[in-house]
């Protein structure tokens, strides 16, 4: 036995992968100053642009991904059948002779893909796999799995499952960590799928859902090269969970992503409200797509003649000729504010060139006899030209009074600029603001009776909306639909700005068509959400995370079917996580009769690991309630001190707890169902499930906030039950 209580086998175990991980470390921070180097000399340089750019920004991708990789920069060891040892890491390091192989491989890379899938059972060309721990720069143990036919029976489908347990069993922080060290294989699998078409992850609470979107994204942007210009958007539910998820990409070094949610994607627009239910359902519904194109069809312009005065002569375009222009600018696919670009530039050429005829028709009365009219026209022109403030072109308008192309060039650049000439323009054809178009809208019932006629009185009487109000997170999926119908108002250049980040150029560009998206909670997506969605991502790459089972919002889909029928018909594929990592199994017993009273239709995970303390259940009454809810959080505080405790229950009374100064502390939060969606405590208090079933999708809701811990649950309920809630014996 060594000194610290090992046996003195492992001890040089220890001992061994310390010099190896030594001798990591050094390559790695050689990589640092050479990468460093050629990233400055690379910046310095005058070679061509665009080459020149996109190698600084890969050496400072290269860069960054060293930096962060100080914290558990090798986890691990594959002993090969064939004899050779390779290391895997949360980066590459190759060697410092060129034809050797890497020192340590990449988890991403395809050689590294035993490591996460080798069983005794089929291990993959491995004899052996080792689970390095380290922390910071030391080795402080090493987990070994024997993969051979001697172990195939008693191994279980768990891949490094003592590591595997350590990282379950940790204290809560508030911030989720990378598993990049314990990825299942199914979890794997995942995570390498191939990225084209839409691939649809279903998985109970806790079984890796949002860990795996996370690290695919990583896996993906490492992957495939094309991705990283354009970026991966990943999705989320809400600001919490965006807070909560944060480290997660920059701890695997990357950068090439942006996080957001759904009310945050439209530039300009802040959702500042969130509607009721009932309203926030209505406007989430798929039918807005036709009632605004509707709105949008009625404000297409009508053919009529265009007059503009011109040196005090009308110049008029007659009826007709409107309307070939119009037919001609509305050809194709086009946005209005396209259609509408190129009728102003097409009426703008017929005017200018009805100038010009009409001069011509005056030198056709000259050769009748008016010598003086030449000088006339002459003038005439000249001063056209130059009260339009423009110049006239250097050879002028010739004194033999036949206008040259570049004389009508000139005229139509000063009938450009001309104020009264835009506003005729604008007058026949206006530019739209999908703000104003909404708020018309929106603004009363008999606008919407004759515009959305697909909805009932009632509906419509709800949706009507006050103007001035502010924008809800409803209102943003109508926004962007209109914005998507009108397109920009006007030509947009897009000027790349040095040094911006990925996030701050997409984020600012409605248009921007991101390399793949990843959404989670996605079965909480209203129909106009999810049309908001494929916008941003024409090729259709999505991986998109969720349990049917937590859908909860208004407008919320019942199965994967009909939540995107709509957007996918059928394309789309669909996989499954079985096993919960998060809620131990005590706990996941008793979600048996919720999920069947909320009407599931799939399977619950099966809990990977046991806590041995079964679910606490006090029954009190309303006098007594907040003390008892604040006596089990205490409790339960004190029990996991270190981590993270979290009181669950509907909004009213949420607000009355907050304010209790026994749950006034750094490690206890007060929240409701909702607001729990994606996160994970080490324990939980679940208030008065009554309550919480008694709100829309309730049953869903209470399956949420049953499933939130990672050690210990605990219901403080008013009355035994709700039926279907099996919590075993009250406490009080
Ligand atoms: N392979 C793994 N190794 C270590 N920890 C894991 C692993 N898989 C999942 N976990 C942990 O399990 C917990 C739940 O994971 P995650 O939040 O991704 O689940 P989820 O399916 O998104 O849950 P929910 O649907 O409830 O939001 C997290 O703490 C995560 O780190």
């Amino acid at each position: 036995m060594s000194a610290a209580g090992r046996p003195d086998g492992i001890t040089r175990e220890i001992e061994r992968e310390q010099v190896q991980l030594d001798d990591l470390f050094a390559r790695r921070d050689e990589l640092i100053e050479q990468v460093g180097a050629e990233r400055r000399a690379a910046a310095e340089g005058d070679g061509d642009g665009t080459y020149a750019e996109a190698r600084v920004s890969a050496l400072a991708r290269r860069q960054h991904e060293l930096d962060k990789a100080d914290r558990g920069l090798c986890f691990g060891r594959m002993d090969r059948a064939d004899g050779a040892s390779w290391y895997v890491g949360r980066i590459g390091l190759p060697s410092r002779h060129d034809d050797a192989d890497p020192l340590l491989i990449d988890w991403r890379a395809p050689a590294a893909r035993a490591f996460y899938t080798a069983t005794a059972a089929r291990p993959d060309g491995l004899r052996r796999r080792r689970h390095i721990r380290t922390d910071e720069r030391r080795v402080i143990g090493v987990d070994d799995e024997l993969l051979d036919a001697e172990n195939a029976d008693a191994a279980t489908d768990l891949v490094g499952e003592a590591a595997l347990m350590e990282a379950l069993d940790a204290r809560r922080t508030g911030s989720m960590n990378d598993i990049v060290s314990t990825l299942q294989a199914e979890q794997d699998d995942i995570i390498r799928a191939p990225h084209q078409g839409c691939l649809v992850v279903q998985g109970g609470p806790g079984t890796g859902k949002t860990a795996v979107a996370l690290h695919r994204a990583a896996y993906l942007l490492f992957t495939h090269q094309h991705l990283v210009e354009r970026g991966v958007l990943v999705v989320g539910p809400s600001r919490a969970f965006l807070d909560y998820i944060e480290q997660v990409l920059p701890s695997l070094g990357e950068t090439q992503v942006v996080a957001t949610t759904v009310d945050r994607l439209l530039p300009g627009t802040t959702a500042a409200r969130h509607d009721s239910d009932a309203v926030a359902e209505i406007k989430g519904r798929g039918l807005w797509a036709d009632v605004l194109q509707r709105v949008i069809d009625e404000r297409q312009p009508v053919a009529r003649p265009v007059t503009v005065v011109h040196e005090g002569e009308p110049i008029t375009l007659d009826t007709e000729e409107v309307a070939e222009i119009l037919a001609q600018a509305r050809a194709g696919r086009v946005s209005h504010h396209e259609a509408r670009g190129r009728f102003r530039t097409r009426t703008l050429d017929a005017l200018a060139e009805a100038v010009a005829r009409h001069a011509q028709e005056l030198i056709a009365s000259m050769e009748e006899g008016f010598e003086d009219i030449l000088a006339r026209i002459d003038a005439s022109m000249r001063a056209q030209a130059q009260n339009l403030g423009t110049q006239s072109s250097s050879r002028g308008v010739e004194v033999d009074g036949v206008a040259t192309a570049e004389d009508v060039a000139v005229i139509r650049s000063g009938l450009r600029e001309s104020a009264t000439v835009s506003a005729a323009l604008d007058d026949v054809w206006p530019a739209l603001d999908p703000q104003t178009v909404l708020t018309d809208l929106l603004r009363d019932v008999d606008e919407l009776a004759r515009l959305a006629p697909e909805l009932t009185a009632d509906e419509r009487a709800l949706v009507v909306r006050e103007r001035g109000a502010d924008w809800s997170t409803a209102d943003v999926a109508l926004l962007d639909e209109l914005a998507e119908l009108v397109g920009a108002p006007t030509e947009t250049t897009r000027v790349p700005v040095d040094g911006q980040s990925l996030a701050a150029r997409a984020g600012a560009d409605r248009t921007w068509a991101y390399g793949h998206v990843i959404v989670d909670e996605a079965q909480e997506l209203t129909a106009m959400q999810w049309r908001m969605l494929l916008r941003r991502c024409p090729t259709r790459s999505f991986t998109v995370v969720g349990d049917i089972n937590q859908a909860d919002s208004p407008g919320s889909a019942r199965s994967w079917e009909s939540a995107l029928e709509p957007s996918f018909g059928t394309r789309w594929r669909r996989t499954e996580l079985t096993v919960c990592y998060r809620t131990p199994h005590e706990v996941m017993a008793c979600t048996a009769g919720v999920l069947e009273a909320a009407g599931s239709t799939v399977l619950p995970p099966r809990a990977v690991r046991s806590s041995g303390r079964p679910p606490g259940h006090v029954i009190t009454d309303d006098r007594r309630i907040v003390d008892e809810i604040a006596s089990a959080a205490t409790t339960l505080a004190d029990r996991y001190a270190g981590g993270r405790v979290a009181v669950i229950a509907v909004a009213g009374r949420a607000e009355q707890l907050r304010s209790h100064t026994a749950l006034v502390r750094p490690d206890v939060v007060v929240i409701t169902p909702e607001e729990s969606k994606g996160l994970e405590f080490d324990a939980v208090v679940v208030v008065d499930p009554h309550a919480i079933v008694e709100q829309r999708r309730g049953w869903n809701g209470l399956y949420v906030a049953l499933t939130r811990c990672t050690q210990e649950l605990t219901v403080v309920a008013l009355a035994d039950g709700p039926a279907g809630l099996d919590l075993g014996t009250p406490a009080g």
